[in-house]
């Protein structure tokens, strides 16, 4: 693979192509997810139906799926979904919202893994138990540090062949053979629910204009995030105004700045 690529690029081309991005997401992030990309620059669907998720992936730049509030007919809309899109070629992205959990869960789970995700995104937590190691957490929010979750997550990218994103107080990027470490963002970010679940939407909205170089693509909306979220949190009294300055941010945001702020360690 070619090196990594600086995200201001990503970030006008995304912008300038407005990718729409069909997201099957949580019934808690789906207006959250929805604005963020729409801030971010980006053109979020909330299409998940049996009936139609095949159709519209097929489309649509790319695929999100989230198993936060899955239950047996999303899961049906999200195996049609990923079936248009792979037929498609078009990248998707996994949001395993604690797949440790329950016995469906890891079940529903396992079965998307073998669909062959182009990028799985998720807290230390779930990428630590995805890679086959014990968590500490019980529900969607992380309990353990994302330095703990690094080795899983290479193991993992390996195993699946794909882009693995880990995300909490650092960020780790991996593709197995190269990874990069991002700072900043805010302690207010875990604060607001889905923030998370909006974050692989918006994974997917740059994966939709590089589908050939999902690495970059990750690299690029988690700094999208963490330059936005350091930003929004100078002058946010809590969680509340946090949300919608956040929101405020993610649209402000110019390539440059973003260039110039994000910081992102190569490894
Ligand atoms: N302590 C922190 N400091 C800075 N940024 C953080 C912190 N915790 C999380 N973030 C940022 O918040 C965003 C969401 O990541 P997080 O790991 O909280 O997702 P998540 O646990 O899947 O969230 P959710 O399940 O609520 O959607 C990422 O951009 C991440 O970098
Ligand atoms: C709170 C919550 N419960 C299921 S999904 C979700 C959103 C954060 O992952
Ligand atoms: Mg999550």
């Amino acid at each position: 693979m070619n090196e990594i690529q600086f995200p201001g690029n990503l970030l006008r081309e995304m912008r300038e192509a407005a990718p729409l991005v069909q997201c099957i997401t949580n019934y808690v992030a789906m207006n959250i997810a929805a604005n963020v990309l729409l801030a971010a620059g980006a053109s979020p669907a909330m299409v998940h139906a049996e009936e139609e998720a095949g159709e519209f992936a097929g489309f649509a730049g790319a695929l999100t799926v989230n198993i936060g509030t899955a239950s047996p007919q999303w899961i049906a809309g999200m195996k049609a979904a990923i079936g248009g899109a792979t037929a498609a070629r078009r990248p998707w992205v996994l949001d395993p919202v604690a797949h440790f959990a329950t016995a469906y869960r890891r079940r529903a789970t396992a079965e998307l893994l073998a669909l062959a995700p182009t990028v799985i995104r998720g807290n230390a937590s779930e990428i630590i138990s995805l890679a086959g190691g014990t968590s500490s957490a019980k529900g969607v929010d992380s309990r353990d540090p994302v330095e703990l979750a690094e080795e899983a997550a290479n193991e993992l990218a390996e195993r699946q062949v794909c882009v693995v994103a880990v995300t909490g107080a650092t960020d780790f990027v991996t593709d197995g053979r190269h990874a990069v470490r991002l700072s900043g963002g805010s302690v207010l970010m875990p604060k607001v629910t889905a923030l998370g679940c909006s974050l692989t939407c918006l994974v997917g909205a740059y994966a939709a204009i590089r589908p050939e170089d999902p690495l970059s693509a990750t690299v690029a909306a988690l700094a999208h995030f963490a330059v936005s979220g350091e930003r929004a949190a100078s002058g946010s009294d809590g969680p509340g105004s946090f949300g919608w300055r956040f929101l405020d941010a993610l649209a402000a945001l110019t390539p440059e700045a973003l260039d110039g702020e994000a910081r992102i360690e190569r490894l």
